[in-house]
């Protein structure tokens, strides 16, 4: 931190502008428009790493976009993380327009992409575009995320060509859990194979960026060196140009077990906790209210 003003002491430890001053980086660039998927493009040309965290609500997200967080996914993970579903396969396209629509409400700068849930696209690129379309039109996101590679090309294929940004998703897909369990996908020469042909098809089709998904860092390494677009690992190693965590159980929040590729950045279970603990014992203790929270 090269700042002598006194607001530097507050400020996290990280530079304040892009490494190479120029002022345009995803995180902590100095421009306050929204974040659009040609900033993406350019940060990937530039060689730019950047991070990404999921939103289910429009005061979380703006906590995020004060903290410079340049992309939020509304992730169909709401539905175990918010929900209280067991899995992401539950989550509707009305649950989903609902939050998206939160979420970009509560932020000003970061570009904000949704996940189409499950059954929202799978008939089709016409049900695609029809899904997508209303999370555009009616929740206002910039982008939408799907799953799947090569099965999944022509969904991609026609939001694209209707203007629509699309964020990949390959490797371990959570909406096919039923079909695949929650397991590392792309060990082995054949799987490796097939998810190099998935990276492929997706930026074929004319997605921007792509989540890869629990596989192994050496092949998620190879997969990023061989795309134009960025990856967005997650369970992925560090070789991505982003990555992205549920930020419910980056944060502490999440109940239970998180995966092994998560890291715990604060404890917000046990601060949440505490507060309604010491809430509950001074309305009991008769300790609160006080005068200065009386009207007479
Ligand atoms: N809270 C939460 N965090 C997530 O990262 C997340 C969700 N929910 N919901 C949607 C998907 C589902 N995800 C998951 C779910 C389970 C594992 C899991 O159990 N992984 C094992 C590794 C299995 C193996 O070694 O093959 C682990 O121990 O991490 C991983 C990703 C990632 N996404
Ligand atoms: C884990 C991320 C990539 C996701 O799809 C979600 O949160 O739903
Ligand atoms: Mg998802």
């Amino acid at each position: 931190m090269t700042s002598s003003s006194g607001a530097a002491a507050a400020a996290p430890a990280h530079p304040p502008t892009s490494a190479d001053g120029s002022g345009k980086a995803l995180y902590g660039g100095k421009s306050s428009r929204r974040i659009t998927v040609h900033d993406i493009t350019a940060a990937k040309e530039r060689g730019e790493k950047w991070p990404m965290l999921t939103a289910y609500d429009a005061m979380t997200a703006s906590v995020f976009d004060e903290a410079g967080i340049p992309v939020m996914l509304v992730g169909d993970s709401m539905g175990n993380c918010h929900l209280g579903y067991e899995t992401t396969v539950p989550v509707t396209l009305d649950e989903m327009a609902v939050l998206a629509a939160a979420v970009v409400r509560g932020t000003r700068r970061a570009l904000i992409v949704a996940d189409l849930p499950f059954g929202s696209y799978q008939e089709g690129p016409v049900q695609a575009l029809r899904s997508a379309t209303r999370l555009v039109k009616d929740a206002g996101v910039g982008a939408v995320k799907l799953e799947g590679g090569e099965r999944s090309h022509e969904q991609i294929s026609l939001l694209v060509q209707s203007g629509i940004p699309v964020m990949g998703h390959i490797g371990l897909t959570p909406q096919s859990v039923n079909a695949m369990g929650y397991r590392v996908q792309g060990r082995g020469e054949e799987a490796a194979q097939q998810l190099l042909r998935d990276a492929k098809a997706v930026q074929d089709a004319g997605a921007f960026a792509v989540v890869l998904e629990l596989v192994p860092g050496e092949l998620a390494a190879e997969v990023t060196r061989s795309l134009h677009i960025p990856t967005v690992g997650i369970g992925a190693g560090p070789e991505t140009d982003a990555q992205v965590l549920v930020y419910t159980d980056m944060a502490g929040l999440t109940p239970g077990r998180v995966p092994r590729f998560t890291k715990q950045y604060a404890n917000l279970r046990q601060t949440l906790g505490d507060a309604a603990r010491t809430f509950a014992d001074e309305v009991v203790t008769g300790t609160f209210p006080q005068a200065e929270h009386t009207f007479h």
